[in-house]
């Protein structure tokens, strides 16, 4: 579920526990909400909830393909009317989502699970064991069935006692910008390179529109990412948006940890951006396992390091502060070395620019599991939401486990809150993902637990920032070298 815009109004959460979250440390918030029985935790900012944690309204639900509109007033959708209506199929895995883990999803799809059922992927040569555990975490997603956008009608930011930009640090296509990138081609050119946006070539799809693979005639191989086309007036300007955030960040971006781009094109009804391809598959893709090898240990910690230094770069580094806001598995690219690079820049944005400026206030952007609850209250981003996400990945890294697990046991559906449980009642290895057939020293495990844990804290002055979080990685790393040498 991919957040683009959350109103004010879609995330008025009692102010009892609001106050609560925000005074208590994360450890404590976690563990007094489970233990005076709450079913409401931080994850859980995109419901509104009253006195007694009840979901009070998710106003207008409107479905257009694969996009859920969360829009307010009028046309209310009551969490009540989502359990008494006979529901669709689609209603069906929302109501059952909000009904059980106050979480407003959608869930689409019982075609998208045969077909995970059925893809040849899974039918591969692969362990018993393996496959079983693969079923189940796609049984278990919510990301390998359907990626929604979840937006609200109101564009109101709260005020914020520190100074707003004048005209927010958005970014618009600028014409230099013709001259940017090594590869200048014509949309025939392009075309032609992906035989016609061959599906056959085609590597995936987002939000903003599909990706493919082509081979350009000096034979460089090039993503070339491809806006979907437009049919809603609205949907226009976010698209744009989107479309110039990009062009405009990985134009000034050099890493290697980052997606480089190479050129883009923006005539007539085509955007479309080519970047350099990265042959092996996402993060999430290799954590599913259907890239066959599960990766070990140790590569799971060489692609921590990699996205806590691209991330650094990101921050501190690049011409300006650039705050990612989409960090996720789905984002994180690998080659054939294994290595990381972050992709998808739609949402990025240039953090405080003035020295006296702690945060910029923005609407709402991101994926709801990795979602920055501090950002998402006060609409304050920082730098910090985005070592959230990575907080939230590094457990995912570890446990193999989707930030949210709807299909799981009411206790393991957020696996935030699941891991730091076990890790509290001193079971380290239970969160350790299935599929690892390595035994890890218990200290190295509780010294990289502790740090996810550390970046998913939710106020933000709690967390650690991007460079700490890699030289902390980095140490955890060599320490796991000593431990395998002593073994
Ligand atoms: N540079 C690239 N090289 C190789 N594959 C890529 C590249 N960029 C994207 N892909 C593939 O295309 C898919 C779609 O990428 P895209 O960034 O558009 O969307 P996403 O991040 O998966 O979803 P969303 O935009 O909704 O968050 C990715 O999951 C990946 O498999």
């Amino acid at each position: 579920m991919r957040i683009t815009e959350v109103s004010p109004s879609t995330t008025t959460v009692n102010s009892l526990h609001r106050s609560q979250l925000c005074h208590l440390p994360w450890s404590t918030s976690v563990v007094s909400w489970r233990r005076i029985g709450e079913e409401y935790c931080y994850q859980d900012f995109t419901v509104p909830v009253d006195v007694n944690c009840k979901p009070i309204s998710v106003d207008l639900l409107r479905k257009a393909g694969r996009k859920i509109l969360l829009q307010s007033s009028a046309n209310a959708f009551k969490f009540d009317q989502l359990r008494s209506n006979s529901p669709s199929e689609n209603e069906l895995d929302l109501k059952n989502s909000l009904a059980s883990d106050n979480f407003p999803l959608a869930v689409p799809g019982i075609f998208l699970l045969c077909c995970a059922f059925m893809c040849p992927c899974f039918r591969a040569k692969r362990r018993e064991a393996v496959e079983h555990s693969v079923l189940d975490r796609h049984l278990n997603s919510m990301d390998s069935i359907s990626s929604v956008e979840v937006s609200s009608a109101s564009e109101k930011i709260p005020a914020t006692p520190l100074k707003i930009p004048p005209s927010p640090s958005r970014f618009s296509l600028s014409p230099q910008l013709t001259r940017i990138g090594s590869v200048h081609l014509s949309i025939n050119q392009i075309t032609k390179a992906t035989r016609n946006f061959s599906p056959s070539l085609k590597l995936g799809e987002g939000g903003f529109g599909a990706v493919y693979k082509a081979v350009l005639p000096d034979g460089q191989v090039v993503a070339i990412k491809r806006a979907k086309k437009i049919f809603e007036q609205e949907e226009i300007p976010a698209l744009r948006d989107e479309f110039s955030n990009e062009v405009e960040l990985l134009a000034k971006i050099e890493h290697r940890n980052l997606v480089r781009l190479l050129g883009y094109t923006d005539k007539g009804n085509e955007r479309i951006i080519i970047t350099e391809y990265v042959p092996n598959g996402t993060l999430r893709e290799h954590l599913d396992g259907q890239h066959g090898k599960i990766l070990d240990f140790n590569q799971r910690l060489e692609i921590a390091i990699d996205v806590a230094h691209a991330l650094t770069y990101l921050h501190l580094y690049a011409e300006k502060t650039i705050i990612h806001r989409d960090v996720k598995s789905s984002n994180i690219l690998l080659t054939e070395s294994y290595r990381a690079k972050v992709s998808d820049f739609g949402f990025a944005r240039t953090g405080p620019t003035d020295t006296e400026q702690t945060h910029i206030s923005t609407k709402v952007k991101g994926t709801a599991g990795y979602l920055d609850p501090e950002y998402l209250r006060t609409y304050q981003l920082t730098p910090k939401s985005d070592v959230f996400s990575f907080g939230i990945l590094l457990i995912e890294i570890l446990s193999g486990r989707r930030p949210v697990e709807l299909r799981r046991g009411i206790d393991e559906r957020i696996t935030v809150r699941w891991a730091f449980k076990k890790y509290n009642e001193g079971n380290l290895r239970d969160i350790l993902d299935p599929l690892l057939d390595e035994v890890i020293d218990e200290q190295v495990l509780g010294k990289i637990l502790s740090l996810a844990f550390q970046c998913a804290a939710p106020t933000r002055s709690d967390r650690p920032d991007m460079k700490e979080v890699g030289e902390q990685l980095w140490e955890i790393r060599k320490e796991f070298g000593k431990s395998l040498r002593k073994a």
